[in-house]
């Protein structure tokens, strides 16, 4: 039986999160969420970010009082040599660390306990991720020589570090009133028509998407970038309004994942916001050049669909796989009711796992 969310472990700590910004949304997106969920639980946090330009419409006002958010360059500039290091120390998606840190927290550890040093690793559905969850690395030379860190997978399943899930989430994005939303969005909403979400790369098939659309009244709600650019391109058949959106706070963002019928979600952090939303969606994966992203499409699609009739798992496989051009077929939307059912059969399955910062502490209470 999976721990209430809200369990403490360990007395409020002290952490450090360092996160570097390669491309994109998802690694700053990430970081922001876990520190707000850390510091909303009684922790005290500081986010080190070389590009913290995001945050500017991702968190409202640019930050929150309580989250020190401090920048660094590189490994070579970081913070000041006299910084204490926290409790626990986070380095996200293996980003490395700066060396006067990994000094400091050596010398910490001379003196004391030695911080908890993780790893925050990306989210995947493939089996790799049950076996390395939580191993250790010890650090036999450099800066860091003695210290060990470890590694803490996100995942889908009760072996792994589990998802980001702030308490209360699940209740509060359920007890959404649609057209209050939609309004106080100043989006122009007419009531029966389908609402669907849209933010992807550049490059997804929209053209053969939107003629596979049902032929409903449907309010496509773009986000900024190649979402929106791609829509307008389009000639809209008149039964298909686009509504350009600004970039949301993460907070709002989740709202109107919960407040459409369909979101079509990409990368890491939005893809589980659409999980956690309850909604059908379709994910536009990360693609890497040496085309590992399809296995690890395919690992989460297996897992996803598992549950689901024979119909509607193919449907929905085969239209994940076209919407990321790894399948020819042509584009068709998965049959609405039995995809509905899939998706809340799929997010009860997830909530019986414990979300990952109440993981994360118990695993750090464990190691220190
Ligand atoms: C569109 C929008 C996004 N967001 C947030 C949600 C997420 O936290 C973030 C988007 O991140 P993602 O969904 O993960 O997609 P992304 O494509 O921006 O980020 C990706 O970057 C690559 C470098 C990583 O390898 C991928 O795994 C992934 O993280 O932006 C808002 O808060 N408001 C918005 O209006």
């Amino acid at each position: 039986m999976p721990a209430p969310a809200t369990t403490l472990p360990t007395a409020p700590l002290r952490w450090d999160i360092f996160c570097r910004v390669i491309d994109n949304f998802g690694d700053i997106g990430v970081c922001w969420r876990l520190a707000r969920d850390l510091h909303t639980r009684g922790h005290q946090v500081r986010l080190w970010v070389d590009d913290p330009a995001a945050l500017d419409w991702m968190a409202r006002g640019g930050g929150q009082p309580g989250i020190e958010v401090r920048r660094w360059m590189d490994v070579a500039a970081g913070p000041a040599a006299d910084t204490m290091p926290g409790d626990v120390i986070v380095e996200a998606f293996g980003c490395e660390l700066p060396a006067s840190f990994i000094a400091a927290m050596a010398k910490t550890a001379s003196t004391g306990p030695a911080p908890v040093w993780l790893n925050l690793e990306y989210l995947s559905a493939e089996p790799y991720v049950e076996r390395s969850h939580g191993l250790k690395s010890p650090q036999f030379s450099g800066p860091g020589a003695g210290l060990d860190k470890w590694f803490f997978y996100p995942g889908f399943t009760p072996k792994t570090g589990g998802l980001l899930r702030e308490p209360g989430l699940i209740e509060h994005l359920d007890s959404l009133d649609r057209a209050t939303w939609l309004s106080r969005a100043g989006i122009h909403w007419q009531p029966g028509e389908s609402l669907v979400s849209l933010f992807c790369y550049p490059g997804a098939p929209i053209a053969e998407w939107l003629q596979a659309l049902p032929p409903e009244p449907t309010l496509l709600l773009t986000a900024p970038g190649a979402a929106t650019q791609s829509v307008e391109a389009q000639q809209l058949p008149s039964h298909i309004r686009q509504h350009a959106l600004p970039f949301l706070p993460q907070e709002s963002f989740d709202e109107l994942l919960a407040v459409c019928d369909v979101n079509l979600v990409r990368g890491e952090d939005s893809f589980v916001r659409a999980q956690w939303a309850g909604r059908p969606f379709i994910w536009h994966i990360y693609s890497q050049e040496d085309g590992v992203h399809a296995g690890k499409l395919d690992a989460f699609i297996d897992r996803h669909v598992a549950g689901a009739s024979a119909a509607v798992a193919e449907q929905l496989r085969a239209a994940m796989r076209r919407w990321n051009g790894l399948d020819a077929s042509p584009m068709q939307w998965p049959e609405r009711a039995g995809w509905s059912d899939l998706t809340l059969a799929w997010r009860q399955e997830l909530l019986a796992q414990n979300d990952l910062v109440t993981q994360l502490l118990h695993f750090v209470a464990e190691k220190r």
